[in-house]
C-alpha cells in the first residue's frame, strides 16, 4: 500500500521557481489567485494540510490552531517575522514552526538605508515634481532642501542580523551609530561597527537624529516606541521603521509630526496592514512621511531564498530531523 504522501497548503503565491520546486517535492495546494486566505479557507486548510505555508497577511491565532486537523504537524511560515502567528498556541499543540531568517537581511537593511535617504533627502517628494508639471523655476538655492546625515547621529532599535547590516551600511555614509538591544552585541562586532550601546532606550532616544525600528514584534516590544518615549526625540528627529507597525504607536507618532515636535517619518510596515491611519497618508501628501507598502524583503533574490529556506524546512522535516529555521519558546 502506498503512504500517502503529506499535503503542504500555501496561502499566497510564491514566486515561479519555488512553486515548481514544490510541486516537484510535495503534494502541493498552491493559492490560484494570490488573494490573502479569508479565515474560513484558513480554518480548512489547518484542518487538512500536514504542512501549511503561511504569510505575514495570515492571522493564525489560538482559535484558529483549535480548529487545526490531527495531520497539521508544521506551520513553514514563508517570512522572517512571526507575530502573526500565535507560536506558543501551535507549540502547544505539537505544531512545529519555522520562518526564513537570514536571507532577507541585506535588502532590508538597504530599504531602511534607502528610506533614511528617502527622508532626509526628501528623494519621494522631489521625484513627484517633474511628471506633476510643478519644476516651474528651475534650481534655486532655497527650494526643496533636506537634511544632512553624514555625521548625524543613528540609533538601531534592535541589533540583531538587520540591524548590524544597517549599522555597517551607515557607516558608510558617515553615520554615528548607536543601539539599543535586550543584549549587548558581542564585543568584536561592537567594535566593528563602531557602535554605540545603550542600556536604556530612553537616553538613546534622547541623542539621537535618526531612530530605526529593526526588532522583531513581540509583547515585550508592542509600542515600545511609546508615546512617551516619542516625546523624548528631537524635533528634528526621523523615525524610520522597516521591522513591525506595531513596534510604534503610529497614532502618537502622527501626533507629534502634525505638531511639529518629530520632523519626519519613513514607514515601510503599519499596525493594521494593508490599512494605513488616514492621517499618515495625509502626512505623505504633506511630504512629511515617506510611506512604502511592506516592501522590505521584495527583490526576486530574497523572496526566492526565502521560499528555498521554506522548501529545506519542510523536506527536514518531512525526512524526520528537526528543520533547521525551527521558532524555540525561548525566542517569543
Ligand atoms: O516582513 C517580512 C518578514 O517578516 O519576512
Amino acid at each position: 500500500m502506498s503512504k500517502r504522501k503529506p499535503l503542504v497548503v500555501v496561502t499566497r503565491r510564491l514566486p515561479d521557481a519555488v512553486e515548481t520546486r514544490m510541486r516537484e517535492l510535495f503534494d502541493v495546494r498552491l493559492s490560484p489567485d494570490d488573494a490573502a486566505m479569508p479565515a474560513d479557507a484558513l480554518a480548512a486548510a489547518l484542518r487538512e494540510a500536514d504542512v501549511l505555508v503561511p504569510t505575514v497577511t495570515d492571522e493564525i491565532d489560538a482559535g484558529l490552531l483549535a480548529q487545526a486537523g490531527p495531520n497539521l504537524r508544521l506551520i513553514a511560515n514563508f517570512g522572517n517575522g512571526v507575530d502573526h502567528i500565535d507560536v506558543a498556541a501551535a507549540l502547544e499543540r505539537g505544531i512545529t514552526v519555522t520562518n526564513t531568517p537570514g536571507v532577507l537581511t541585506e535588502d532590508t537593511a538597504d530599504m531602511t538605508m534607502a528610506l533614511i535617504l528617502a527622508v532626509a533627502r526628501r528623494v519621494t517628494e522631489g521625484a513627484r515634481i517633474i511628471p506633476d508639471d510643478d519644476w516651474t523655476t528651475g534650481w534655486s538655492p532655497t527650494w526643496m532642501l533636506g537634511r544632512r546625515i553624514t555625521g548625524k547621529r543613528l540609533g538601531i532599535v534592535g541589533m540583531g542580523r538587520i540591524g548590524q547590516a544597517l549599522a555597517k551600511r551607515a557607516r558608510a555614509f558617515g553615520l554615528q551609530v548607536h543601539y539599543h538591544n535586550r543584549r549587548r552585541v558581542p564585543a568584536a562586532i561592537e567594535s566593528a561597527l563602531d557602535a554605540t550601546y545603550w542600556e536604556s532606550l530612553d537616553q538613546m532616544l534622547a541623542r539621537v537624529d535618526i531612530v530605526s525600528v529593526n526588532c522583531p514584534h513581540t509583547p515585550a516590544t508592542y509600542h515600545l516606541l511609546s508615546a512617551r518615549r516619542l516625546k523624548l526625540l528631537k524635533p528634528e528627529a526621523i523615525v524610520v521603521n522597516t521591522a513591525r507597525g506595531e513596534v510604534i504607536d503610529e497614532n502618537a507618532l502622527a501626533r507629534l509630526i502634525e505638531a511639529g515636535d518629530v520632523s519626519a517619518a519613513g514607514l515601510d510596515v503599519f499596525e493594521q496592514e494593508p490599512a494605513v491611519s488616514p492621517r499618515l497618508v495625509k502626512l505623505a501628501r504633506q511630504g512629511k512621511v515617506v510611506l512604502l507598502p511592506h516592501m522590505g524583503s521584495a527583490t526576486y533574490e530574497s523572496r526566492t531564498d526565502m521560499g528555498e529556506k521554506v522548501i529545506i524546512n519542510i523536506k527536514t522535516f518531512m525526512d524526520g530531523h528537526r528543520p533547521p529555521d525551527r521558532i524555540l519558546p525561548s525566542m517569543l
